[in-house]
């Protein structure tokens, strides 16, 4: 898994800048030609947790993938650390995602034939050849969201609720400055979610990341800095 990194670029390690996460005049439509959303502006700063709220169908998934690089707008910019992905060529955002990013998906996508301490590790090992302090981050991440004792087991072994916070701990693990989470605790009771929030919130803001949550939940809109409602004409603040 290490074996190209002598010939590869220097990892991406930007200057903090006041924004993580800059998004201006982003504009989607589906393939039907429906406009899902324009005119949407976003700015997260460190250390911030950013909640977004909104109607099912209204296109909350699809702005989560094109923050992360894997959709594209129609119109607009979106910056992370003060770089605009847009340029990017597949390459290169490829990297921004492995290097910076730590994506919660809705459907988790644990590889089911690595173990679930291999799953975690997984994004620290692609960007660190530090084996002892990849296991032990990854253990950590493991007992942080209750799961310490499961590191040997594969993702057929486990419930919904389970493979929720292995996503979690993934996401988390690389120490990324960008989280996007869709819907994150979606598949837990109340007091594991809690939990789990809990451990986002602090990865969060004791690293200075920024995050992004999709969610229907109010216990989780709860822990955000601000709640964001997405409409067709963009994000605006749930109170207004
Ligand atoms: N590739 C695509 N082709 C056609 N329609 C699409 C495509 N991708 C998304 N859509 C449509 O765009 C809309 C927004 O989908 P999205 O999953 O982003 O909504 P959401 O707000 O996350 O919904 P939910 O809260 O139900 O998860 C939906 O009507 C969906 O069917």
């Amino acid at each position: 898994m290490h074996s190209d990194t002598a010939l590869a670029p220097p990892p991406i390690v930007p200057a903090r800048t006041a924004g993580i996460l800059a998004v201006s005049g982003l504009a989607k439509s589906v393939p039907a030609g429906r406009q899902l959303f324009s005119g949407l502006d976003l700015a997260v700063a460190p250390g911030e947790v950013v909640a977004i709220v909104g109607e099912s169908g209204v296109g909350k998934s699809t702005l989560l993938n094109i923050l992360a690089g894997l959709d594209e707008a129609d119109r607009g910019e979106v910056r992370i650390e003060g770089a605009a992905i847009g340029p990017l060529d597949e390459a290169g955002r490829t990297r921004l995602r492995r290097e910076r990013i730590g994506f919660v998906f809705q459907a988790f996508h644990i590889l089911p034939y690595l173990t679930l301490a291999q799953n975690v590790a997984l994004p620290l090992a692609l960007v660190s050849a530090d084996q002892p302090r990849i296991e032990a981050r990854a253990l950590a991440m493991l007992e942080a969201v209750g799961l310490g004792d499961r590191g040997a087991s594969y993702a057929r072994d486990l419930s919904g609720g389970e493979l929720q916070r292995v996503a979690i701990a993934r996401a988390l693990v690389h120490e990324p400055a960008l989280i996007l989470a869709d819907e994150p605790t979606g598949n837990l009771d109340p007091e594991t979610a809690g939990r789990v929030l809990d451990l986002f919130a602090r990865e969060v803001r004791s690293g200075d990341a920024a995050a992004v949550i999709v969610t229907h939940s109010r216990a989780t809109a709860a822990i955000a800095d601000r709640v964001l409602v997405l409409t067709a004409g963009g994000l605006r603040p749930a109170d207004a």
